[in-house]
């Protein structure tokens, strides 16, 4: 009997604690947004699932646009509105420019001497200049225009090959090699491999730069597992760097002593590439900031790492759409055929001239943002919609969802190209219309604001220009040849990139008469 008066009374007194702290805290922190019941130690990490975009949708199919949850300890929040995105990268982004630290990233990249994942300030500021104005700017894009030609020239030549053969082709697998060799060779003036048809071993240290970056690392979220490594990353984050750096080393090397040979590179009849403006810009005695040799190949890393992949799967989900959308293949190929003819293959140039082919490419990133979530970090407090945001929170942006909100799109689970040409869209000018740089805020790809993507216009010129080609030069047989007719599955991947559970194998069949390359 004094027992269980004693467990009453217990029970009674710490109800009442818990609600009074709950009170207290909560004034002290101010009002947050919904948030889904939390559990002890792991917060919300039980609901978010193998494909982190997917389960944040349901989150806030749940709870609304603006959510609050924990991942471990870590405050965090989620924006899954147009209007809100709106509000947020308009009034609000200054207080969140910084990336979230995470291990395995910070360890890649030198303990972020980069630009993707280096904090707000000078260094960043500087390194973003020279991205919009040198590194990736217009110049050098225009510049290096001969390595991509010869790269596209090369892919379709292989794809040809197989169409003779008969081979089936991993189309994704094929995106991929094609990608890092244009970006391989745009930096590093070297292929991935000497071998046509081989990526090499570039494309196995991006491979597993890439799959380390976007694991999820406990000791990021629990304090009690930071100097623990019980997923055993230590030991690839460190073989995979080194490989890396003996890499960038040796083709740094390389690169110093033809400029000494010449004099300067550029000199003569090579072209400079990004390693060589890096190097200009570190020996410049005159230049805002002195770049490291660590900023340099921190640097490197990430357009290999954020150039690459984004950019073949972009280009293999597009593929995909048109195979299950016959009509719009035929429709795209049909204006490709009116514009470039069947004697000639698809330039980068055309593409201002193929409006359907851009719809097409809006309509893939609509579906398909191979970023699917924009991920930031707030640096002092601040109130979004009424609600306070304390200093610290991160922030998921969910692209994927604004891109298939009801309230916004049409029939937003369908494929349909022609929504972009509808005269609502259109601007001033024949094919001004909705452009994707972080101005419309229920299409956002690359992201807003002053760290959105600084590789859109490389992408917007690689993406459409490989999607053309692979339709102007071959029509397109899905499945493993015993079963062509059971389309193009487009079901998601486990993972924080928007990557296709299933590879894209077909067979291509030539349509074009002559080698076109
Ligand atoms: C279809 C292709 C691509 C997509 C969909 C894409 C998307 C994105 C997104 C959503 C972000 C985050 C933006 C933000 O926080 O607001 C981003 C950042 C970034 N992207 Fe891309 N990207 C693509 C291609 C590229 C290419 C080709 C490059 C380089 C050549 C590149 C380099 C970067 C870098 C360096 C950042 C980090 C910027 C910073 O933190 O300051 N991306 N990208």
């Amino acid at each position: 009997m004094v027992d269980s008066q004693f467990f009453i009374l217990a029970f009674f007194i710490g109800s009442i604690t818990i609600v009074f702290l709950r009170v207290i805290l909560g004034k002290k922190r101010g009002k947050l947004p919904p948030s889904p019941r939390a559990l002890p130690v792991i917060g919300h990490m039980h609901l978010l699932g193998p494909i982190p975009h997917q389960a944040l949708n349901k989150l806030s199919n749940r709870y609304g646009p603006l959510v609050h949850f924990y991942i471990g300890s870590n405050p965090c929040l989620l924006i899954s509105s147009p209007d809100l995105a709106k509000e947020f990268f308009r009034n609000h982004e200054t207080s969140f420019l910084n990336r979230p630290k995470l291990s395995n990233l910070d360890y890649l990249t030198y303990g972020t001497s980069d630009m993707a994942m280096a904090p707000y300030g000078p260094y960043w500021k500087y390194m973003r200049k020279l991205c919009m104005t040198e590194l990736l700017g217009t110049r050098t894009l225009d510049r290096l225009l001969s390595i991509r030609r010869d790269e596209m020239n090369i892919f379709v030549r292989l794809i040809r090959e197989k169409a003779e053969t008969g081979e089936a082709v991993d189309v994704g697998a094929e995106l991929m090699k094609l990608t890092n060799n244009v970006i391989s060779r745009m930096l590093l003036r070297k292929r991935c491999s000497d071998k046509e048809d081989e990526a090499g071993e570039v494309q196995s240290i991006v491979k597993e730069m890439n799959s380390l970056s976007t694991k999820f690392n406990l000791a990021d979220s629990f304090w009690f597992c930071k100097n623990l490594d019980l997923q055993g990353y230590r030991t690839r984050l460190k073989n995979v760097r080194d490989k890396f750096d003996v890499l960038m080393e040796k083709v740094i090397s390389e690169h110093k002593e033809a400029r000494n040979e010449k004099g300067s590179a550029g000199d003569g009849d090579t072209v400079k590439d990004v390693l060589d403006l890096l190097i200009d810009i570190s020996e410049d005695e005159n230049a805002e900031m002195r770049l490291t040799r660590e900023n340099i190949k921190a640097f490197v890393m990430n357009i290999f790492g954020a150039g690459t992949d984004s950019s073949a799967v972009t280009i293999s989900w597009g593929l995909s759409e048109l195979i299950n959308h016959p009509n719009v293949m035929e429709k795209a190929q049909e204006e490709i055929e009116s514009w470039v003819g069947r004697n000639r293959v698809l330039e980068e140039s055309d593409i201002a001239n193929l409006p359907y082919l851009q719809a097409i490419v809006k309509e893939t990133l609509r579906l398909h943002p191979s970023g699917p979530l924009v991920v930031r970090e707030s640096t002092e407090d601040c109130t979004i919609d009424g609600y306070n945001i304390p200093k610290r929170t991160r922030l998921f942006v969910n692209l994927w969802a604004l891109g298939r909100d009801s309230e916004q799109w049409e029939k937003p689970l369908e494929f349909v190209p022609e929504r972009f040409l509808s005269e609502e869209w259109k601007q001033q000018g024949k094919f001004q219309f909705l452009d994707l740089r972080g101005q419309h805020f229920s299409l956002l790809p690359f992201g807003s604001g002053r760290r959105s993507c600084p590789g859109a216009s490389l992408a917007l010129l690689l993406v459409p220009t490989v999607l053309g080609r692979l339709i102007q030069c071959f029509d397109w047989k899905a499945g493993d040849g015993e079963n062509d007719d059971c389309g193009v599955s487009m079901e998601e991947k486990a993972g924080i990139t928007l990557l296709r559970a299933h590879p894209l194998v077909c067979h291509p069949v030539a349509r074009l008469p002559f080698p076109p390359v």
